[in-house]
């Protein structure tokens, strides 16, 4: 019991103090998990935010891509199997639009080279009108329009340039812009070729037919293959682009029109793009480069309105003016027309026509020579030179006054060209104040063209129709046939004048039976019985009267030889009329044939042949 009831020894109450090793060490040992475990925590947050960053992306992503389209791709998007590229996969394709990819400039941007990852090479227009309502409504017209190219006619649209995607999700709307994604045309455009570059191949007369014969297919096909039809509304050398073998294709559709369908009805029909936010990727993305006026304008005509003026230094004939009702404020033009030092605004209360056709004349004075433009005395060039007179040109203008009396009768040449100018410088001529782009383009949407190419009728409110291509068409021939700008002043003599206006030049020619000087002197091969088919041709398509004029079908027999030849329209007919026809293609071919035309000219003594 003692040994029970004893009590039990005494236990320290606290632990004796650990020798001075193993307490260092254990403090070692807790300092170290209290750092592995924050480590620990620091990794596994650092992988959560990972991991949540990951998420997030691809939630946003799936969030915006449905996003971007309103309202479902029709099913024409379907059926020409366009695709929706991502903004950074068009980026990579085109070096982040590096420029020494840079393709060319059009009236709403820059277009670049690209290349797939799968190798494929492709061009993606960077158009720079988003957020405007210009430059959407031609995205999505041209978008609209080359789809249902695509679309309706596949393979078919053999002349017709491919479609294969675009672009507008939140990247691109973030930074304004907009893409379209072609098929990639390795000679470029005809215009450049055939006036810039001057390639060797297109000095062979079969290929510039041949080019001329696939843009007569391309129209044609427009017209006739795709219901409704199409009109291109802006058939010129700059909007013909050339592949590797200089196969000719129609392209920019960013002014086509369906017949018979509102604008608006084919732009809505489509695509709009979504207003979502998302991230940004701070890369450098040029091409703000397209010439914009804009005035605030207090007449009824344009109220505020955005002059978009795109002149080619070189060609100012292909200048492009384009003035659209808009509906952004009147302090976000300004702000964007103080980024644009070409043109200053104009703060008065002018007519925006006036400021404009007053711009133009300056930047066409830019280019001219000093000598041997329109006499001052011309009541075109006083109008536009009167500020800049110089000694030289009042003496200049002494001596053509002086020349007067020498002068031919009729300066079929001076009155051509001044009444072009002059009647497209009228405004009343144009319905409803609309405003004409550079001597011959309006900027309603409803009206729109490049000067030189545009068709009368467009100018004077007549109803578009396809023969409004039929004219460009027209003047598209002259160009290729003779190598030069519609609209060219050499430093040269007076004599050189006359040529000036190829159209009204090449229609002098054929009064006086002498066709073939039109010809550009550089071609080897040529056909000379092909040239006077395609000059005549030209000169029918440019007849003032629409219904005077061929259809395309009818042009692509007569260059094909599957039908008759044309004969030139009576009016252009040597004196005395001689209507004789050319040979029929389809016969076979004589020596005799090609000199149907020219048998007049050795009469008159007139040809060159
Ligand atoms: N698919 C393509 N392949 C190769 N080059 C192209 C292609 N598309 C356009 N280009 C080049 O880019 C240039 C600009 O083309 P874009 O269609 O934007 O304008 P444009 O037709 O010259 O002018 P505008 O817009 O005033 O009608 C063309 O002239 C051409 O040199």
């Amino acid at each position: 019991m003692s040994t029970l009831s004893s009590p039990l020894p005494d236990f320290p109450t606290t632990l004796p103090p650990p020798p001075p090793e193993a307490a260092a060490s254990h403090r070692h040992h807790h300092h170290g998990s209290v750092v592995i475990h924050s480590v620990l925590a620091g990794v596994s947050v650092f992988v959560m935010f990972i991991v949540f960053a990951i998420v997030y992306r691809k939630m946003s992503r799936k969030r915006t891509v449905p996003a971007d389209l309103k309202s479902p791709p029709p099913q024409a998007v379907k059926e020409a199997q366009l695709q929706q590229f991502s903004y950074n996969v068009l980026r990579r394709a085109t070096s982040a639009f590096a420029v020494r990819n840079r393709l060319g400039q059009g009236g709403f941007g820059s277009v670049y080279k690209g290349v797939l990852p799968s190798g494929k090479e492709i061009a993606v227009k960077l158009m720079n009108g988003c957020g405007s309502l210009q430059g959407e409504r031609e995205f999505h017209n041209e978008l609209s329009l080359s789809t249902r190219v695509a679309g309706a006619c596949g393979a078919r649209a053999g002349n017709v340039i491919s479609v294969l995607g675009y672009c507008c999700d939140v990247r691109c709307r973030r930074k304004k812009k907009m893409m379209i994604v072609y098929e990639f045309m390795q000679n470029g455009s005809l215009q450049d070729a055939l006036l810039y570059r001057k390639c060797a191949e297109l000095m062979d007369w079969k290929i510039r037919f041949r080019i001329l014969l696939d843009v007569a297919k391309g129209i044609d096909f427009l017209h006739c293959s795709c219901d409704p039809p199409i009109v291109h509304c802006d058939i010129k050398p700059s909007n013909v682009l050339l592949d590797r073998n200089f196969n000719a294709k129609i392209a920019d559709f960013g002014l086509a029109k369906v017949l018979g369908m509102d604008e608006s009805e084919v732009v809505e029909s489509f695509i709009e793009c979504g207003e979502e936010e998302g991230d940004l990727e701070t890369d450098t993305v040029d091409g703000d480069n397209s010439n914009k006026l804009v005035i605030e304008e207090s007449e009824s005509v344009v109220t505020t309105g955005e002059v978009v003026v795109n002149v080619d230094p070189v060609s100012p004939e292909s200048c492009c003016v384009t003035v659209v009702d808009a509906d952004a404020s009147p302090s976000e033009y300004l702000e964007r027309a103080s980024v644009s030092d070409q043109i200053s605004v104009d703060s008065s209360n002018r007519r925006v026509k006036d400021y404009v056709m007053e711009w133009i004349g300056s930047e066409i004075k830019k280019e001219r020579p000093k000598k041997d433009w329109l006499t001052s005395n011309d009541p075109v060039s006083s109008e536009l030179d009167d500020s800049s007179v110089t000694t030289q040109q009042k003496k200049q203008k002494k001596k053509s006054e002086s020349d007067k009396k020498n002068r031919k009768p009729r300066e079929w040449w001076k009155e051509e060209f001044c009444d072009e100018l002059h009647r497209r410088r009228n405004s009343q001529e144009c319905p409803s104040g609309e405003i004409p782009k550079s001597g011959g383009i309006s900027s309603t949407p409803s009206m729109r063209g490049t000067v030189c190419y545009i068709a009368p009728e467009k100018c004077d409110g007549g109803l578009l129709s396809e023969k409004s291509d039929v004219y460009s068409y027209g003047v598209l021939i002259l160009v290729l046939v003779s190598g030069r700008r519609p609209l060219q002043v050499t430093a040269s003599p007076m004599s050189e004048f006359e040529r000036a206006n190829l159209i009204s030049w090449a229609r002098q020619l054929a009064r006086n039976g002498k066709l073939l000087d039109l010809v550009d002197p550089s071609i080897h091969s040529l056909d000379q019985e092909q040239a006077l088919l395609c000059v005549t041709t030209a000169l029918l398509c440019l007849q003032r009267s629409p219904a005077k004029r061929p259809t395309m079908t009818e042009i692509v027999g007569m260059l094909s030889g599957e039908s008759e030849p044309p004969h030139l329209p009576f009016e252009f007919s040597p004196s005395p009329p001689t209507n004789i026809p050319f040979k029929s293609r389809r016969k076979p071919r004589t020596s005799f044939s090609c000199m149907a035309l020219v048998v007049p000219c050795v009469f008159n003594k007139q040809t060159t042949l």
